[in-house]
């Protein structure tokens, strides 16, 4: 997993269309989003990614909202950290998993929809942790 966290003072999204040939349902993920205090995480999945990389990606996200205090953790599934990009129904699968793993740990999480194009408003804080990115491999 290739990790972008934005700490946000507002974060907003909207679907617009398909990116993929079937992309999660709208009634699963919500279709637009607008949050304070956000902590945006972009994630890319990459090959060879599974749930044990999910669970200790939650535990290092769940380190770093323990400093920052978001009201929001945002899963935003992102193609573009990687060259070596996991199949879509692979990706879905581990993203769907890490969501809920930071949820297990008390976070409150909403996960963008899978598979679409989006457009976003964010708005970061701008202080010293608020932005980090992170590599969890196998
Ligand atoms: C397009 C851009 O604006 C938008 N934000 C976008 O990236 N959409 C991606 C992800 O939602 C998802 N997706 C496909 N493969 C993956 C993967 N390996 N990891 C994460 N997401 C993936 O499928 C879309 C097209 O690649």
């Amino acid at each position: 997993l290739r990790l972008l966290l934005i700490h946000a003072k507002r974060f907003s999204y909207k679907a617009r269309e398909p990116a993929v040939k079937e992309p999660e349902s709208l009634s699963e993920a919500s279709a637009t989003g607008d949050f304070e205090n956000a902590l945006v995480v972009f994630s890319t999945v990459e090959q060879g990614d599974d749930e044990s990389v999910a669970e200790r990606a939650a535990s290092e996200i769940y380190e770093t909202a323990s400093n920052l205090k978001p009201s929001t953790v945002v899963v935003y599934p992102y193609a573009h950290l990687s060259s070596e990009l996991a199949p879509p129904t692979v990706a879905m699968d581990v993203l769907r998993k890490f969501a809920d793993k930071l949820r297990e740990r008390g976070l409150r999480v909403e996960r963008a929809p899978f598979g679409w194009y989006k457009e976003f408003v964010l708005e970061c804080y701008g202080h010293p942790l608020s932005e980090l990115s992170k590599t969890i491999r196998k």
